[in-house]
């Protein structure tokens, strides 16, 4: 595994002193870093964080491997019902480490492993066609949810069960595996009751830091991704990344300089993949920076909101959309590219006769080219005084996956430390989700269907 972080372009020396960051800021949060790192060790002791052993799970391995080869014999499709946490390790995942086109290959071509779709949200029209394309007998559905009780989840669950009886009838089940709590929730009382095949979460590991549980290693697996090569790199990053020292630890160190970049106004973090199939790399950080760091919390006893805003680009797709308003926009973005220094393919550029205004890249290739633009693009932010960093990444395989999102992990939990918040909880999306069990009945929840019903009746409507 080879995953360097380069952090020159962050410097004040380097992007200015209006963005950069000088030395001697690092240097004064050593000690905070120090006491962080130190809460972190005892709390991964103590078993509270959980996720830090993840990687090290042989046995949770095999079992989701044996599973995996076993349906993979006999179902030309899995779908995913899952959404967040449960869903976007996986789609970044696969989109990294099955061929690009690995739904539009022919069974022999994708090595005898079935496709994998991955369905994350409730809209009838994307759900209905997914599912029109799909034929019952061949499909097997995999339900992850941590919770057993996420209303879009669960709602797909029901479709897909009356789309399974119609065809199959009480077969349904064998169509099935569910993963979720081992012990929690409605979605484990069923699988227990009714014989349906499942894998667990571990109890203390939230949706968006369980990737590397049966969450996404299961339905990799059965699309054939070497999960054994991805944990190992997540097991080899677990090294770099419990180091004390903030210079020493990338993840530490990345998280500081985020956080720094902030409180100098730099409150966007923009994910800038130059790989398609890093590309949901950014959407899965999307989830991981936003819930964990966006925050309400008490300064003084000021009420105080925090948070990075994340999003997510392409290069070089996004050069052309976006980088206009990263140069000259307002100075509130710090850049993270992430870098390809192989592609393990390329395509070279032949001299065409007719078109002489090319004749420059003659002999060149797609790669430098994608290469030359992600380093032009980084330099063109330092010539505007833009921060920027980057992943280097020597190739995509399973090790530098599995490496990458593990430090991206810890770097999510250290920033929570810096920004003196519960990376963990989320307690803002709680209101949406009990408003929609009030508009949808569900029992318990009358009182926030009256709420909902007189705001709508009472809110004077603007609408042209
Ligand atoms: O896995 P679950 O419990 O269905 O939750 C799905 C997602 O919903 C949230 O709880 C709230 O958005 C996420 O943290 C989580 O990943």
């Amino acid at each position: 595994m080879t995953i360097r972080f380069d952090y020159t372009c962050m410097m004040a020396d380097v992007v200015g002193e209006r963005c950069g960051i000088d030395p001697s800021e690092l240097a004064a949060l050593e000690e905070r870093a120090a006491a962080i790192h130190r809460d972190l060790m005892a709390r991964k002791e103590g078993g509270e964080l959980p996720f830090y052993d993840l990687p090290f799970q042989d046995q949770v391995a095999g079992e989701v491997r044996r599973l995996a080869d076993e349906v993979a014999e006999r179902f030309d499709h899995l779908v995913v019902l899952g959404i967040g946490g449960s869903a976007l390790g996986t789609q970044a995942l696969f989109r990294a480490l099955a061929p690009l086109y690995h739904n539009h290959l022919s069974r022999e071509q994708r090595r005898g492993r079935p496709t994998l779709h991955v369905l994350d949200n409730v809209d009838p029209c994307g759900f209905g066609e997914a599912l029109d394309l799909l034929a019952p007998d061949k499909t097997l559905f995999c339900v992850i949810s941590k919770s057993g009780s996420t209303v879009e989840t669960s709602g797909q669950f029901l479709v897909a069960r009356q789309w399974l009886a119609r065809a199959v009838g009480e077969r349904w089940k064998e169509h099935v595996v569910v993963i979720t709590d081992p012990e929690k929730g409605g979605l484990r009382a069923m699988a227990n009751e009714q014989g349906i095949r499942s894998l667990s979460i571990p109890p203390g590991v939230g949706g968006r830091f369980s990737v590397l549980t049966p969450v996404g290693l299961f339905p990799l697996a059965v699309a054939g991704v070497d999960i054994e090569a991805l944990l190992a790199g997540a097991a080899q990053m677990s090294a770099r990344v419990t180091r004390p020292g903030l210079m020493d630890n990338p993840a530490y160190l990345n998280a500081a300089l985020q956080y720094l970049a902030y409180q100098k106004g730099m409150r966007i973090s923009v994910m800038m993949p130059y790989s398609d199939r890093l590309r949901d790399v950014a959407d899965w950080f999307r989830q991981i920076w936003a819930e964990s760091l966006g925050k309400k919390t008490a300064l003084d006893g000021r009420e105080v909101h925090v948070g990075p805003t994340p999003v997510k680009a392409l290069g070089t797709t996004d050069q052309h959309s976006q980088v206009q308003l990263y140069i000259e926009g307002p100075f509130d973005k710090v850049i993270t590219f992430l870098v390809v220094e192989d592609y393990g393919r390329d395509l070279r550029f032949e001299r065409c006769v007719e078109a002489p205004h090319l004749d420059f890249l003659h002999g060149k290739s797609m790669a430098e080219l994608i290469r030359a633009e992600q380093q032009a693009t980084a330099v063109a932010l330092v010539r505007a005084g833009r921060p920027n960093c980057s992943f280097i990444l020597d190739r995509i395989s399973a090790e530098n996956l599995g490496g990458l999102l593990y430090l991206f992990e810890v770097q999510t939990l250290f920033a929570g430390g810096l920004f003196a918040i519960d990376p963990l909880d989320q307690p803002g999306v709680e209101a949406g989700k009990e408003y929609t069990y009030g508009l949808m009945e569900r029992p318990g929840f009358a009182e926030r269907k009256e709420e909902v019903e007189a705001w709508l009746s009472g809110v004077n409507r603007r609408q042209l």
